[in-house]
């Protein structure tokens, strides 16, 4: 019996709905968005293409993309209430939980009165994530209150300018870039389909949203990229980080930034991330944190045969960029929120409420018992 409770653990294998926007592990490793490889978007693409992709259905011609990104630019200034709400929140408080407030502040603010304002409704989010998570770091952290509305050309140098307050280098910024197109969509994973769920009850996008949110918190998912941040950054030389990667395996703990649920030889976005992590660790003279993830990566592929996902090299790339540890999921959130919105879209458009049977396990039918009765 305990074997039959536990089939189909975590839905894992089984089909939970259909979806046109994303592949993931289909023949192995690959990853496409709306049919396009991961490999030529994270090339040739700008992540405001791939927003626009994953919402609206296509790529952009070269007159609907500079309109794009000249609406996402008009629309990052945050309401004077939400930043009222997010000078409240206290410097100690996970970035990730005022992520959540913010997008539940926004909803309170700029409520979706129907579904026929979902694209309009995505779009601000798109253009005030950013701002959202710099104005309550810069104000938190640095007791300043930032300009949100910068003419940065793109999401992720505007990311960068705000957070350090002078225009990223043309390096980051195509790094950024890079990061947001890895992280924008991903199939059925636990914070879509969190979305997808919210979705199919008919509520609200921000409701959709911040639950999320939650969702890609926890470190088995977007929360993986700061957990192996914290794990290699004490870590010395490689030599170092293989001793300590064999003993957190004797004693059977989780290796943060390896394995996943869906592919089994590799995770495409690794290699990518990858070559990026070493471009920014030549660029800053690193000679350490590298060469540690190097090792930490053979090492689990020969003692466990588990490969780096899409956050273990995120972490180091992220560091090299100088961005706080507890600022790397909020990114990932201002990437995954295209891929949210679009699975919204996506269920709304053709919705059954999303309500699966669960195996009982309990006890059997039981004569109620008076309080004075119990023990
Ligand atoms: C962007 C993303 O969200 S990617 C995922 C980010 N999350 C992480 O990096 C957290 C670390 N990884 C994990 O916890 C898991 O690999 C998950 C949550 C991603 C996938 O979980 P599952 O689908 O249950 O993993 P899977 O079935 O492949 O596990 C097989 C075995 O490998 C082990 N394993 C899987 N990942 C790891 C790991 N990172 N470290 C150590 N052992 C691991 C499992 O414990 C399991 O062992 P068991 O059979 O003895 O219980
Ligand atoms: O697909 C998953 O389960 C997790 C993941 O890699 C992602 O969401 O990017």
């Amino acid at each position: 019996m305990p074997e039959k409770a536990n089939n189909g653990a975590g839905l894992r294998g089984q089909s939970a709905g259909s979806t046109a926007l994303c592949t993931v592990g289909k023949s192995g490793s690959g990853l496409t968005y709306r049919g396009y490889d991961i490999h030529d978007l994270a090339e040739h693409a700008r992540f405001e293409e791939v927003a626009y992709l994953l919402l609206k259905g296509k790529l952009p011609n070269r007159q609907e993309l500079d309109a794009y990104v000249a609406e996402l630019k008009s629309l990052r200034g945050l309401p004077d209430a939400l930043k009222v709400v997010l000078e409240q929140i206290p410097a100690d408080a996970h970035p990730m939980d005022v992520m959540r407030t913010g997008a539940s502040m926004l909803g309170n603010l700029e409520t979706e009165e129907s579904f026929a304002e979902q694209q309009d409704q995505s779009d601000r989010m798109l253009a005030a994530f950013p701002s959202i998570i710099n104005y309550w770091y810069r104000y938190s952290h640095d007791g300043v209150r930032i300009e949100t509305e910068t003419d940065d050309d793109s999401i992720g140098g505007h990311f960068l300018h705000l957070l350090h307050g002078k225009p990223a280098s043309e390096l980051h910024a195509r790094v950024m870039n890079v990061s947001l197109i890895l992280y924008a969509e991903h199939e059925f994973n636990a914070s879509t389909f969190t979305a997808r769920v919210c979705a199919s009850t008919l509520s609200d996008i921000h409701s959709c949203v911040t639950g999320a949110i939650g969702s890609l918190r926890g470190p088995l998912h977007g929360g993986a990229n700061e957990a192996a941040m914290a794990m290699i950054e004490d870590w010395q030389s490689p030599d170092e980080a293989e001793r300590e990667i064999l003993g957190m395996l004797e004693r059977k703990e989780k290796i943060m930034g390896f394995g996943h649920a869906i592919y089994r030889e590799s995770d495409p976005r690794n290699a990518i991330i990858k070559q990026w992590s070493r471009k920014l660790s030549e660029d800053v003279g690193d000679n350490r944190l590298y060469p540690v993830s190097e090792r930490v990566e053979q090492v689990m592929w020969r003692e466990k045969k588990l490969f780096c996902n899409a956050d273990f090299f995120h972490a180091s790339a992220y560091y090299f960029m100088g961005i706080p540890t507890k600022l790397f999921t909020p990114i990932f959130v201002c990437s995954r929120l295209t891929g949210w919105c679009a699975h919204v879209f996506e269920q709304r458009a053709n919705n059954r409420i999303i309500r699966p049977s669960a195996d009982y396990t309990g006890p059997d039918k039981q004569p109620w018992l008076p309080i004075e009765q119990r023990d």
